[in-house]
């Protein structure tokens, strides 16, 4: 992966239970953020981004094996040549629904795929959704990377396993509403700090289905500095991050080797 890597974060309002209005709004974002100057590396969506939270709806809504997603995104990154984060979207597989990432490589190929693992009850995600079962590490031109959704951030032994599976850079689409703002930026900043990773979180803005969406999607470095955050309206959000900075602060306070897992695990 290039060094530094540029990112730009589509913070976009979705519209619950319209696939087809999403996926326009998604793809003129798409476009409109393949024209920005310096060009971004990686392109990253929000949560269930084609469908928001329609959930007793959503076997009809989600994108059958993510065919829909896959065709759309595809042609952008090898028209573009940019990897895109595709968000995740509501995945219909056989006669169940996965809230699942797609990474996407310059060439339009998926080089990961992680559907989230911790389903939010106060949501009723258990309700309607499958769960996954295995965590979000991938290689991205080189870097480790992972990704988790969502609510999982609030369990730090997810993020944790990312970080010893090697990831130096988390993303984490999001749909996470108002009022837990606080809860929000802390977790992040806390996923940061203690596992020395960059940290990105898109989420999503504006009402929708019924709930409030805050956006402040955010880039918190490996010391857990915001070093760019969205306000509460639509933005695209860029940032360019220097993924040295992870061996740096690993070399500075060297949590990794200080572990004692014989004690905890
Ligand atoms: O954990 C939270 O407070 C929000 C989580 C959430 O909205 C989600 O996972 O969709």
């Amino acid at each position: 992966m290039t060094t530094p890597l540029r990112l730009a974060l589509i913070q976009m309002n979705i519209e619950a239970g319209n696939p087809d209005a999403n996926f326009a709004k998604m793809e003129a974002k798409l476009e409109a953020a393949a024209t920005f100057e310096p060009k971004p590396d990686l392109i990253i969506l929000p949560e269930m981004w084609n469908t928001g939270y329609a959930l007793t709806e959503i076997v009809a809504l989600a994108d059958p094996d993510g065919s829909r997603t896959k065709a759309v995104i595809s042609e952008f990154c090898r028209k573009h040549n940019v990897n895109v984060l595709a968000g995740s979207i509501a995945q219909l597989r056989g006669d169940a629904v996965t809230n699942t990432i797609h990474v996407f490589d310059r060439n339009g190929g998926i080089i990961a795929e992680y559907s989230k693992i911790h389903l939010f009850q106060l949501m009723n995600e258990h309700l309607h959704l499958e769960a996954g079962d295995a965590p979000g590490n991938f290689e991205l031109e080189g870097t480790s990377a992972a990704a988790m959704i969502c609510y999982d951030i609030r369990f730090p032994e997810l993020a944790r396993k990312l970080a010893l599976g090697g990831a130096k850079i988390l993303f984490v689409p999001a749909e996470w509403p108002h009022p837990r703002l606080h809860h929000w930026r802390t977790l992040l900043q806390a996923r940061a700090i203690e596992n020395q990773m960059y940290v990105v979180s898109c989420n999503t803005v504006g009402e929708s289905g019924g709930a409030n969406f805050f956006g402040h999607s955010m880039v918190i470095d490996p010391w857990g500095e915001v070093i760019a955050e969205a306000s509460e309206e639509e933005t695209i959000l860029t940032a360019e991050v220097d993924l040295e900075l992870v061996d740096e602060v690993r070399g500075r306070i060297p949590v990794f080797a200080d572990r004692r897992p014989s004690i905890y695990e």
